[in-house]
C-alpha cells in the first residue's frame, strides 16, 4: 500500500502553545466547556462546510467536532497537517472517509449511543401522529376548518411495527412499542436477540408485507443505499406507513412519492433527505411537500437538549483522552489501544504502515538511545498500526524524531 504522507507533527504538544479545535455545525455548548477547560482555543462554525471551505478552515487545526452534514473526503486533509483526531458529534460516521482517514492516521470518534432514545421516542410518536392523522387535522383546525372524522384513523395497539435494523435504535423503539400493545418484527442482516416479544423475520420483503409500520434504522452503507424503492413499496399493505430517520440514501423518493400519491400508502414521515441543507438559512425542496398524512422533519431524531448535552460531553471527553494519553477505544476506523498513564514515564504515540518489522525497527531506535521501554502496546488493522509506548527515560524528543524518519511512518507524536 502507498500511503500518501501528509507533514508530520512530530514536535511535542506545547502546553504554551493550545491546541486549536474547531467545532462545525451546532455543536453544543458542553463540548466547548470540556475542550476549553482543558486549555484548547475553541473556533465555531454555526453550519456545516463544503470539503473546499473545510480543507482551508483545517490549516493549523487539531481536532476537528463535524455532526452529519459535514463530509470529510480525503480531499479535504490536503492542509490539515496538524490533524490529530476528528469528533462526529453524532452517531452516523458515513460522511467521513473512513479509510482515508485511517491511513492518515487520524482516528474519528462518535457517540454511539447518546441519541439513540431522543430518535426511538420521535419514531414512536410519528407512528401515533400517522395513524391519527394528526398533522393533517391539526393544519385544517388551524386553517379554520372542522373536519371531525374517524374514518382512517386507528389506535396503535395490536397494530406490526416493522422495524428494518434492529440496532440500538430499532430495538430500544420495539420495546417502547410494545409498551403501547403494539406487534413488533425485526429485520436485520445480523442475528440479533429479540427483546420483549418482538420476533425476527427472515427477509426483507415478509417485513413489508406483514407490517402496518415499516421504520428504517439501518446506517447508510453499499447494502443499504436505495433498499426502499418501488418494488419494496409495492410490496408494503396498502394503507401501511412509511418510517425514515435513519439517513436520505435508504428510500428512493420520487418512489415514495409516487405510492403516496396513489394512496398505495396511508402515510410516511421522513427526517432525512438524499440532500440536505447545510445551513438553517438555505431553502429546502423535496417531491414529498404537500402530500397527505406526510409528516416532513428537518434531520431532527436526534436533536434533543438531552441528547446533544451528552453527546458534547461524550466526544469532547474521547478527543481529551486521546490527545492526552493517546486512548484510542471507541474510535470508529482506528486499533483500539487505551493504556493508563504512568507518572514519570514519557509516552509515543506512533501510527505507522503495517508491514513487518516496524516494531524491530522502532526497539532499535529505543535501544540505541540506551533507554527503558516501560510499557509498550501495539495494536493493528489491515493498513496501520498504533503503537502506545513508554519510556522510561526522557529520551522521548529524540526517539519520537528517529521514528518520524521510518519510511513506515505515518504520525508520531509524544504526549508527556
Ligand atoms: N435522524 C437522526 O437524527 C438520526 C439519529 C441517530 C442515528 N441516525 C441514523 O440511524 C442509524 C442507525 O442507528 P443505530 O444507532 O441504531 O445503529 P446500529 O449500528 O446500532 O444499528 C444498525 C443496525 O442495522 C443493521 N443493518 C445494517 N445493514 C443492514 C441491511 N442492509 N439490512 C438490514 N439491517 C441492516 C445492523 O446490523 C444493525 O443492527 C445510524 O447509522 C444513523 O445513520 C439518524
Ligand atoms: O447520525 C446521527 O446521529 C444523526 O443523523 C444526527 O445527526 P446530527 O447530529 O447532524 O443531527
Amino acid at each position: 500500500m502507498s500511503t500518501p504522507r501528509f507533514p508530520n507533527p512530530s514536535a511535542p504538544i506545547s502546553n504554551k502553545v493550545p491546541l486549536r479545535v474547531l467545532l462545525l455545525e451546532n455543536i453544543h455548548k458542553s463540548a466547548e466547556v470540556l475542550l476549553s477547560a482543558e486549555g484548547f482555543q475553541v473556533e465555531r462554525v454555526a453550519g456545516a462546510l463544503k470539503p473546499e471551505e473545510l480543507a482551508e478552515r483545517l490549516k493549523g487545526v487539531h481536532l476537528v467536532g463535524i455532526r452529519s452534514k459535514t463530509t470529510v473526503p480525503e480531499s479535504a486533509l490536503v492542509h490539515a497537517e496538524n490533524l490529530l483526531a476528528i469528533g462526529a458529534f453524532c452517531i452516523g460516521t458515513n460522511q467521513i472517509d473512513l479509510t482515508a482517514t485511517n491511513i492518515h492516521g487520524i482516528p474519528a470518534f462518535n457517540a454511539p449511543f447518546s441519541n439513540t432514545r431522543s430518535v426511538a421516542e420521535m419514531v414512536l410518536a410519528e407512528v401515533v401522529v400517522l395513524t391519527r392523522q394528526l398533522f393533517d387535522r391539526s393544519r385544517e383546525v388551524h386553517l379554520g376548518q372542522w373536519r371531525k372524522v374517524a374514518t382512517g384513523s386507528h389506535e396503535v395497539r395490536g397494530k406490526t411495527l416493522g422495524i428494518i435494523g434492529y440496532g440500538h435504535i430499532g430495538s430500544q423503539l420495539g420495546v417502547l412499542a410494545e409498551a403501547l400493545g403494539m406487534r413488533v418484527i425485526y429485520y436485520d442482516v445480523m442475528t440479533k436477540l429479540p427483546l420483549g416479544n418482538s420476533r425476527s423475520v427472515p427477509t426483507l420483503g415478509e417485513l413489508l408485507a406483514e407490517s402496518d409500520f415499516v421504520t428504517l434504522h439501518v446506517p447508510a452503507t453499499a447494502s443499504t443505499n436505495m433498499m426502499i424503492g418501488a418494488a419494496e413499496l409495492a410490496r408494503m399493505k396498502k394503507g401501511a406507513c412509511l418510517i425514515n430517520a435513519s439517513r436520505g440514501t435508504v428510500v428512493d423518493i420520487p418512489a415514495l412519492a409516487e405510492v403516496l400519491r396513489s394512496k398505495h400508502l396511508g402515510g410516511a414521515a421522513v427526517d432525512v433527505y438524499p440532500e440536505e441543507p447545510e445551513t438553517n438559512s438555505d431553502g429546502f425542496i423535496t417531491q414529498l411537500q404537500g402530500l397527505p398524512n406526510v409528516v416532513l422533519t428537518p434531520h431532527i431524531g436526534g436533536s434533543t437538549e438531552e441528547a446533544q448535552e451528552s453527546i458534547g460531553r461524550e466526544v469532547a471527553t474521547s478527543l481529551i483522552k486521546f490527545v492526552r494519553g493517546g486512548a484510542t477505544t471507541g474510535a470508529v476506523n482506528f486499533p483500539q489501544v487505551e493504556v493508563p498513564l504512568i507518572p514519570g514515564t514519557h509516552r509515543i504515540l506512533n501510527v505507522h504502515r503495517n508491514i513487518p518489522g516496524v516494531l524491530r525497527d522502532i526497539n532499535r531506535i529505543v535501544s540505541d538511545l540506551n533507554a527503558n521501554i516501560h510499557a509498550q502496546v501495539l495494536s493493528t488493522d489491515s493498513n496501520i498500526g498504533y503503537l502506545v509506548m513508554d519510556l522510561d527515560q526522557d529520551v522521548s524528543a529524540q526517539v519520537c524524531d528517529a521514528i518520524a524518519g521510518l519510511n513506515t511512518d505515518i504520525k508520531t507524536r509524544i504526549v508527556s
